[in-house]
């Protein structure tokens, strides 16, 4: 493949390969980094009778997947992952094997799902009969019992929303938790959860190995909100957007059977707006998606009340779709509670349905122009509560799958996710460093504008401010890993990076 020589990528922790015409691969940290002459065994996978028939049942060990698939005549080839899969040889032999699963953050449909295939594929694939569920999240591992997990424990828990394991929030001590895996002898650890669970995951990681264990960290990435960067959508996501239709069908359903009906549904989305967008886009019974990535006005020309008017006095009902953490500038003027924090640093955001229902309320009663009949549906935790649907089903496997294979071969300090379609191995780092958002200067924004019709509240000229910015970020990049024009799956955002 003519690799050269390994580079430090300006970060201490990462483990960077160039190579040729700009190639570079960010790679996985690996027990044999910092134990040596780990012994290796040959993958039972080759005795498999349901592998025995695939060709190529091992990911050839070169493999690694470009995060750049747009690409001109003379672009550098840019950044690389490993690819995920089965190895030929294997750092652990089954009877040894000790894992343990843990689900830490918010619920997401699926987590039922990745908690059975992890465990099934153990079992199954690698023969390995000892895994434990950490009862409660991180606090779980000192604090609370374990569940021991087989096949047949986990056999329907895929049909059920939640987590079996239960999950929290704070609680993350890191000398505890990892006091605690060296007690029980657990040498794999499964940790299922969002950007702040995968920051929990690189620090147990970087512990382990100052403490020389041989122990694989693996994480499965967790997300509703889909604000996990670098991957291509999260598990749950596509639930999710099907299961808002739901509520935005009967918004829908509400406004258009009165007068001047207004009907307001929230959606989850902290920090980032994927959930509203894509449930805007299905829809098409919406006329109007607040997000946080793109601020907006209430009053006067370009307004949000203005555009309300317009709307009711043209069709006589609308439907607006705001995510949790929309107008949050705005909503703060109005409302003093905006610095509290959650029991693991995370912001605590006011309900902004509410807010906004009663503020256009207010609008509307002091204008004395037109009644309006406003009603609002929060179906926020119902939404999140649901079991998987079926392709979040199989994406959760493949998942569960790669995190298995990843742990036995030995690679470790990772988070699983596809990129570009390719379920590739990506360093913490890579995952923590920045949160994935909705760009509004990219197509998507537009496309989701002219759905709607709604005015994007953004001068013409902010717009091109904020284009000739991303270019110029963009241009900055060595590899310029982020390709603005790729629309294929969700945009990343250039702004942190
Ligand atoms: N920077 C961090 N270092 C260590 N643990 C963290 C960090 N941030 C969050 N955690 C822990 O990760 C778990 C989940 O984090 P949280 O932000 O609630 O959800 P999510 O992982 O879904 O983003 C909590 O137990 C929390 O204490
Ligand atoms: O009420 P809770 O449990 O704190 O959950 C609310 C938050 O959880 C989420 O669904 C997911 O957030 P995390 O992925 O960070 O857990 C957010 O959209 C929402 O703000
Ligand atoms: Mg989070």
């Amino acid at each position: 493949m003519g690799l050269g020589g390994v580079g430090g990528g300006g970060d201490h922790k990462a483990k960077v390969v160039m190579g040729e015409a700009g190639y570079v691969l960010e790679d996985v940290p690996h027990l044999s980094d910092y134990i040596p002459d780990l012994p290796t065994f040959s993958n039972p996978l080759q005795d498999n009778p349901a592998y025995s028939v695939v060709k190529q049942y091992f990911v050839n060990v070169d493999d690694t997947v470009a995060q750049k698939i747009v690409v001109h005549k003379d672009s550098p080839r840019g950044v690389h992952f490993r690819r995920a899969g089965p190895r030929q040889r294997v750092y652990f032999q089954s009877d040894d094997v000790h894992a343990c699963i843990v689900t830490c953050g918010g619920l997401c449909p699926g987590l039922n799902t990745v908690i059975r295939e992890i465990v099934c594929g153990l079992y199954h694939m690698y023969g390995v009969t000892r895994v434990l569920g950490i009862d409660g999240g991180y606090r779980g591992f000192y604090a609370r019992n374990t569940i021991p997990l087989t096949p047949k424990v986990v056999n329907d828990i895929h049909k059920r929303g939640g987590t079996v394991l239960g999950t929290s929030r704070g609680g993350h001590d890191t000398s505890k938790i990892v006091d605690s895996i060296q007690d029980r002898g657990i040498n794999q650890v499964y940790i299922i959860g969002g950007d702040g669970t995968q920051r929990g995951a690189s620090v147990i990681f970087e512990e382990i190995k100052r403490r020389g264990l041989k122990v694989a960290v693996a994480g499965v990435p967790k997300t509703i909100d889909n604000d996990i960067p670098v991957i291509d959508r999260s598990f749950g996501f596509d639930t999710a957007v099907e299961e808002a239709q739901r509520a935005i069908n009967a918004a829908h359903v509400e406004a258009e059977s009165v007068e001047n009906g207004i009907g307001v549904v929230k959606l989850m989305g902290r920090y980032s707006g994927f959930i509203a967008m894509y449930a805007t886009l299905a829809s098409r019974d919406v006329d109007c998606c607040l997000i946080p990535e793109s601020p907006f006005y209430l009053e006067g020309e370009g307004g949000l009340y203005e555009y309300i008017e317009n709307r009711l006095k043209e069709n006589g009902h609308m439907v607006l779709v705001i995510a949790e953490g929309a107008g949050e500038k705005l909503f703060a003027q109005s409302i003093q509670s905006m610095s509290k924090q959650d029991a693991s640093g995370n912001k605590l955001l006011p309900d902004v349905g509410l807010w906004i229902s009663e503020s256009i309320k207010d609008h509307f009663a002091r204008q004395h122009k037109i009644a309006i009949n406003l009603k609002y549906i929060d179906p926020t935790y119902m939404i999140r509560a649901i079991p998987s649907n079926a392709s979040d089903n199989v994406y959760c496997t493949l998942l569960a799958q790669s995190a298995v294979h990843g742990a036995m071969a030995g690679y470790t300090g990772f988070t699983v996710g596809p990129v570009n379609g390719r379920h590739s191995y990506i360093p913490f780092y890579r995952i923590i460093e920045r949160q994935n958002k909705v760009v509004v200067t990219d197509r998507m924004w537009a496309r989701l504008l002219s759905s709607t019709n709604q005015p994007s509240f953004l001068s013409a000229k902010d717009v091109v401010e904020d284009k000739i910015d991303e270019e110029a970020v963009s241009q900055k990049l060595p590899d310029g890993e982020v390709c603005l024009e790729n629309n294929s799956a969700m945009e990343k955002s250039v702004s942190s990076t």
